[in-house]
């Protein structure tokens, strides 16, 4: 009996965008609440799909940026990781985007080459991530980042960019004036560091459940986070973690995958993304498509047990995270009804082990 859990990243709005497939799995099944932002981090993707995957908000790494470096494979010996987002900025220079909306693909790419020699210029190396995200990899230590003090841009959206600078250290000062120039060559862009972190100490998530697993997934963030948990990590052609991934392989793949893994993650990210985007149209018809070419198919898949949920809310009129509890759906055998609010850390355990109803 294969068992996969679809984490559809941002899903939270209003009750009209939850799919209706999801509904209807509610009331065939069970539903209830997850609590899954643990009280001492933000309501952001790494600490709540951690808390979802088991691990314990002790061992959840302070910054996403160590994490996004090992989905990349880069080495952090003796390093530290920003991540930096292109963000955009009106006339008096609050933030209109955390993500770069209104920039074209190729404006975005641009963006990080011609910014790329100010870091360079100071020892530091920019990778590119990939659409409006970037890693900046500098020597450092762990210990610097105790009173190096970042803000996340999403969370920030029509405040003064400056006041969001990195601060508190001589290498919070070298990022912020770093930023500063970015944002005189880039007119009215620029590259906002946060989040800053070494390399991530992860618990294996066989250490903590005692099953094998893997995920399907394009993000950086979920894919450093499943790696450092000794997962697998299939290869899926046309995932991006956005609402232009190709949902139907993502599901194939999970499905694959639940052959010869006890638990199956499958990540869906173009929910917060679109919300991020301010583009509540695009993130509706997504959620839609989540109902029709992935929830649809695995619930027909009567030899299937199935959570499904989402990690936080991303509410797009705002384009920010908000740490609403997540209602879940699950179909597994012989358990039905509401169960409840769970701590977010129940989640495998609600899929793969009694279920809940006893
Ligand atoms: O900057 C990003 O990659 C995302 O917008 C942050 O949101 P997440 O925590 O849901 O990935």
């Amino acid at each position: 009996m294969g068992k996969i859990m679809v984490i559809i990243d941002g899903m939270g709005d209003s009750p009209d965008f939850f799919p209706r497939e999801l509904m209807q799995m509610g009331r065939a099944g069970a539903y209830g609440t997850l609590l899954t932002r643990p009280a001492s981090h933000p309501a952001d993707s790494l600490p709540c799909i951690a808390t979802l995957l088991g691990v314990p908000a002790c061992q959840i790494p302070r910054g996403r940026a160590g994490v996004e470096a090992l989905s990349r494979g880069l080495d952090l010996t003796g390093k530290l990781a920003f991540r930096c987002n292109l963000v955009t900025c009106d006339g008096d220079g609050r933030i209109l985007s955390s993500c770069g909306a209104g920039l074209s693909p190729r404006e975005k790419a641009e963006a990080f080459r011609r910014a790329a020699p100010l870091f360079a210029a100071r020892g530091m190396s920019l990778f590119y991530l990939g659409d409006y995200r970037g890693l900046i990899l500098t020597e450092g230590t762990r210990r610097e980042l105790c009173s190096l003090r970042t803000s996340a841009p999403h969370a920030h959206l029509g405040e003064d960019w400056k006041s969001l600078l990195p601060r508190g250290t001589a290498l919070g000062k070298t990022l912020s004036l770093i930023a500063r120039e970015s944002a005189r060559v880039l007119g009215k862009a620029a590259l906002l560091p946060w989040d800053g972190a070494g390399a991530p100490a992860l618990p294996a998530f066989a250490s903590l459940h005692g099953l094998t697993g893997a995920a399907v997934c394009a993000a950086d963030v979920v894919r450093g986070l499943v790696r450092g948990m000794g997962m697998d990590l299939p290869d899926v052609p046309g995932a991006t973690g956005d609402i232009d991934t190709d949902l139907r392989a993502k599901a194939r793949a999970a499905l694959d995958a639940a052959k010869d893994h006890d638990f199956v993650l499958l990540h869906l990210g173009g929910a917060d993304e679109a919300a991020h985007r301010k583009d509540g149209q695009a993130k509706r018809s997504f959620l839609c498509r989540v109902g029709k070419e992935v929830i649809a198919p695995l619930v027909r898949r009567e030899d299937l047990e199935l959570l499904v949920c989402g990690d936080h809310s991303t509410l797009w009129r705002t384009g920010s995270h908000v740490s609403f509890p997540q209602p879940f759906f699950l179909r597994k055998r012989d358990v039905g009804g509401n169960l409840g609010i769970r701590g977010g850390r129940d989640a495998v355990r609600l899929l793969c082990g009694e279920g809940g109803n006893g």
